[in-house]
């Protein structure tokens, strides 16, 4: 049974492959906000990018690898099992139904993101589902691109979290996560060049894509 009281988050992602820049900054806003848990929700059809090189079995293999001592984290594979896009509004109001229009939601994304998201799916629609944590990403620091982005911030940024806790959705909260400054892309060109990206991710999970031969062949790079 979940608690319907405790503020749920996810952080949905194609994680090819599960990297520190994904751990490290929701570690640290779930310290700061006082997140119990972190579900990390990888996508099979990811909306606005190219297919994975890594397939669904690898990249599950991958973030189960990456929490297995990080106690914070665990999975939900809904979106692994739709063939169709994964899109969040959809999720998100898959979620509710589930849990209630009381529970407190939250989907986690970072700035990269946040820049995006009126372009989603259902679009600003979203945060009618959830509420929005946003963690730092070297980069992407910008204004959102249209002035009714950036009164659509205005209008539902909080810069207290207790309100994340106290209302079901609709907040936008930009925490002061660390900069890290890596990136799935970053990973796969480094090992399609042949370079070492140990620093960059659990070692656990270099060791499986070393086993599988993963991010080796120069079609993806
Ligand atoms: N270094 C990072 N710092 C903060 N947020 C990040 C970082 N890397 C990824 N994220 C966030 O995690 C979520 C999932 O990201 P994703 O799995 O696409 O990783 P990525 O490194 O951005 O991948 P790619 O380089 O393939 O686009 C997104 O909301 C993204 O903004
Ligand atoms: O719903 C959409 O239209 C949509 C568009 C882009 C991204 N998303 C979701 O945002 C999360 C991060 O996406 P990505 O591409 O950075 O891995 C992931 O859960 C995606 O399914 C969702």
């Amino acid at each position: 049974m979940h608690d319907s009281s405790a503020l749920y988050a996810l952080l949905g992602g194609t994680f090819d492959p599960i990297h520190f820049g994904h751990l490290k900054p929701a570690e640290a806003l779930a310290r700061h906000v006082g997140l119990r848990k972190v579900t990390l929700m990888p996508n099979n059809v990811p909306p606005h990018r190219q297919q994975p090189e890594a397939s669904v079995s690898q990249r599950l293999a991958m973030i189960r690898l990456a929490i297995a001592q990080r106690p914070l984290f665990d999975i939900d594979e809904r979106e692994l099992r739709r063939d169709a896009p994964s899109y969040t509004i959809d999720t998100l109001r898959a979620l509710r139904a589930e849990r209630g229009l009381r529970q407190p939601l939250a989907f986690i994304i970072g700035q990269d993101s946040l820049l995006t998201l009126p372009s989603w799916h259902g679009g600003y629609r979203l945060l009618d589902y959830c509420h929005l944590l946003v963690c730092q990403r070297p980069g992407y620091n910008q204004q959102m691109k249209t002035s009714e982005d950036r009164q659509w911030l205005q209008q539902h940024q909080v810069t207290d979290y207790a309100q994340l806790h106290q209302k079901p959705a609709g907040c936008i909260y930009i925490a002061r996560t660390p900069l890290i400054d890596i990136s799935a892309t970053e990973i796969r060109q480094r090992r399609h060049r042949g370079e070492s990206c140990d620093d960059l991710l659990p070692a656990q999970v270099a060791a499986f894509m070393d086993r599988e031969g993963l991010y080796r062949d120069l079609h993806g790079a």
